[in-house]
C-alpha cells in the first residue's frame, strides 16, 4: 500500500502538491525505504527514486560576509558627491541626501574605497567607457567576497568541505569565463568533480533563484550538499549622479556590497547536521503590466540600470495572489502567523508590503534590521535576513527557527519584473 502510494507521488508535480509534505506522507516513505536497501531495486518503484533523497531540501549552514569599510549612510552624499567630482550640484545633492534620510539605512559597506575609486577615475564618470576596470575588480573580488560567506557557512555546517558535491553561485557583477563558481571552488579546495551552475544577471533575485535551483538539486541527487552562494559588489553600478538618470541615484542610496552562503541538503544527518529550513516550495511571477520596471544593460560604461518609480505599488498590488498561491503548501495560515524575509530593496517596497497585507511591524524587523545595517546587497540580502531571523529566534528565545512560527516567506524582486517566492518551514532553535 505504501509502495503504491510512493510511486503515485512521482507523478504529481512534487512543489505543488500540498499533502506530499505532511508528517504521515514523510513517514510512510521513510517506512516503505525501512523494508528495502536504500538504491537497490524494489518491484513497483521506479529505479530513479532510489537515486533521490526522501525529505524536501534543507538549509543546514549560514554563512554572510561584506567588505571591511563601513560608510554611515548620513555622511554617505559628501562622499559620492566628492569622489565623482559633483560636489558643485547642490541641489542634486541636496535631493540625494533626501532620499538618503528616508532610507532606512544607517550604514554600508563597499569594496570601493575612494583611494580605489580614485585609482579608476572612469568609475567615477557618468558614462565613459569603464568596462574592463569594472570586470578587473569584479573577476577578482566577487569570488574573494563569496569566499569568505562560504567558510563562514561551513563553519556553521561543521563537515568536511569535500562532502559538497555542488556549487550554485549567482552574481550581477561581472561575466566571465570560466566564472565565478569555478574562481570559488579553486579557492575553497573543493573536489574538482564538484558539480556547478553559474548564474549571471539575476540582480536581487539572486539568492531566491539559488535557492529553488539547490532545492532541486538536492532533493534529486541522494546525498547532495550544494553549497549555494550571491556574491555583490556595486562596481558594475557605480558611476556619477546625473538629473536625466534619477533612477540611478535611487540605487545609489540603497545598493551595497556583500556575500552569503548556504549550505543546502536532503535528510539531515542526525547528531552531525542541524536543520535551520526546510525549503518547501519555489516559484517566480512576472507581474502584469510591468515591462521594464526593473532592467539593466551590459555597456562600455558599466551595468545601466532603470528603475520605475511604481516598482513598490506593483509589488503591493500583485502580493495578495502571488503569496497566497505559495502558501497553498502550508495550507494557507494567516499572513501574521508566518516568518518573513522580504528583499530589502528599498523602504518604500517594505512599508507597501506590510500596509498591503496589515502585517504587524515585528513581521518585517529582521528585513528592516538588516536594510538598516547593511543596505540592499541585491541577491545577497534575503540570505542575510534568514541568519538575522536565525539569530533573533535564538536571542528571543523562540521554539523555531522563525522567531516561533512554522511557516515562513521569502521574497526575491527582481528584473522582469520578477517576484520570486520561496516556503519555508522553519525548525527547532538550538543553543
Ligand atoms: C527608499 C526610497 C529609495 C526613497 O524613499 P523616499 O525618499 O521616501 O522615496 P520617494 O518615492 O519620495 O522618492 C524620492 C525622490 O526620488 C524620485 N524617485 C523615486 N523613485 C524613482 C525612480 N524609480 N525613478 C526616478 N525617480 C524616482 C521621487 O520622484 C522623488 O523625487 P523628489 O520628490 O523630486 O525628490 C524609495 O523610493 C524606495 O524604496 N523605492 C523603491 C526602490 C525600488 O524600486 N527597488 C526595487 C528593487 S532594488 C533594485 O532593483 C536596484 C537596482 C539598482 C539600481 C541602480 C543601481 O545603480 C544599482 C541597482
Amino acid at each position: 500500500m505504501a509502495a503504491v502510494e510512493f510511486a503515485e507521488s512521482s507523478n504529481v508535480p512534487r512543489e505543488r502538491t500540498s499533502r506530499y509534505y505532511r508528517k504521515e506522507r514523510i513517514e510512510a516513505m521513510r517506512a516503505v525505504l525501512a523494508q528495502t536497501k536504500l538504491n537497490k531495486p524494489r518491484p513497483g518503484l521506479p529505479s530513479h527514486q532510489h537515486e533521490r533523497g526522501i525529505g524536501p531540501a534543507t538549509v543546514l549552514a549560514i554563512g554572510t560576509a561584506h567588505p571591511p569599510t563601513p560608510f554611515e549612510q548620513a555622511t554617505y552624499p559628501d562622499f559620492y558627491f566628492e569622489v565623482t567630482g559633483c560636489s558643485d550640484n547642490t541641489a542634486l545633492k541636496n535631493r540625494f541626501r533626501r532620499i538618503c534620510d528616508r532610507s532606512g539605512i544607517d550604514t554600508r559597506y563597499f569594496h570601493m574605497t575612494q583611494k580605489l575609486l580614485q585609482e579608476n577615475p572612469s568609475i567615477c564618470s557618468y558614462m565613459d567607457d569603464s568596462l574592463d576596470a569594472r570586470q578587473d575588480i569584479a573577476i577578482k573580488e566577487v569570488p574573494r567576497l563569496a569566499e569568505r560567506a562560504a567558510i563562514k557557512a561551513l563553519q556553521d555546517w561543521g563537515q568536511s568541505r569535500s562532502s559538497i558535491t555542488h556549487v550554485v553561485f549567482a552574481t550581477t557583477s561581472g561575466i566571465n569565463m570560466p566564472g565565478a563558481d569555478l574562481a570559488l571552488s579553486r579557492l575553497l579546495g573543493l573536489r574538482p568533480t564538484v558539480n556547478r551552475v553559474m548564474l549571471y544577471q539575476q540582480g536581487s533575485l539572486g539568492g531566491s533563484t539559488a535557492m529553488r535551483v539547490a532545492k532541486d538539486l538536492a532533493e534529486n541527487n541522494k546525498g547532495a550538499r550544494v553549497l549555494t552562494v550571491v556574491s555583490e559588489i556595486t562596481c558594475f553600478t557605480f558611476r556619477a549622479p546625473n538629473e536625466e538618470h534619477l533612477d540611478n541615484l535611487i540605487g545609489a542610496s540603497i545598493c551595497s556590497d556583500g556575500a552569503s552562503a548556504l549550505i543546502i541538503g536532503s535528510d539531515p544527518k542526525p547528531g552531525l547536521e542541524t536543520p535551520l529550513y526546510e525549503i518547501h516550495w519555489c516559484g517566480q511571477t512576472i507581474l502584469p503590466e510591468s515591462d521594464g520596471a526593473i532592467e539593466a544593460r551590459l555597456s562600455q560604461a558599466g551595468l545601466i540600470y532603470h528603475l520605475m518609480q511604481d516598482v513598490p505599488r506593483l509589488m503591493s498590488r500583485n502580493s495578495q495572489s502571488i503569496l497566497s498561491e505559495a502558501l497553498e503548501v502550508a495550507d494557507f495560515p494567516e499572513w501574521n502567523d508566518i516568518f518573513w524575509a522580504v528583499h530589502p530593496g528599498g523602504k518604500t517596497v517594505l512599508d507597501e508590503i506590510e500596509r498591503t497585507l496589515h502585517l504587524h511591524p515585528d513581521k518585517l524587523e529582521a528585513t528592516r534590521e538588516v536594510l538598516r545595517n547593511y543596505g540592499s546587497m541585491q541577491g545577497a540580502s534575503v540570505l542575510f535576513i534568514l541568519e538575522q531571523l536565525r539569530k533573533r529566534s535564538v536571542e528571543l528565545e523562540h521554539p523555531t527557527t522563525g522567531e516561533g512560527c512554522e511557516w515562513g516567506l521569502v521574497i526575491g524582486i527582481g528584473p522582469g519584473l520578477t517576484v520570486e517566492v520561496t516556503v519555508l518551514r522553519s525548525c527547532p532553535t538550538f543553543g
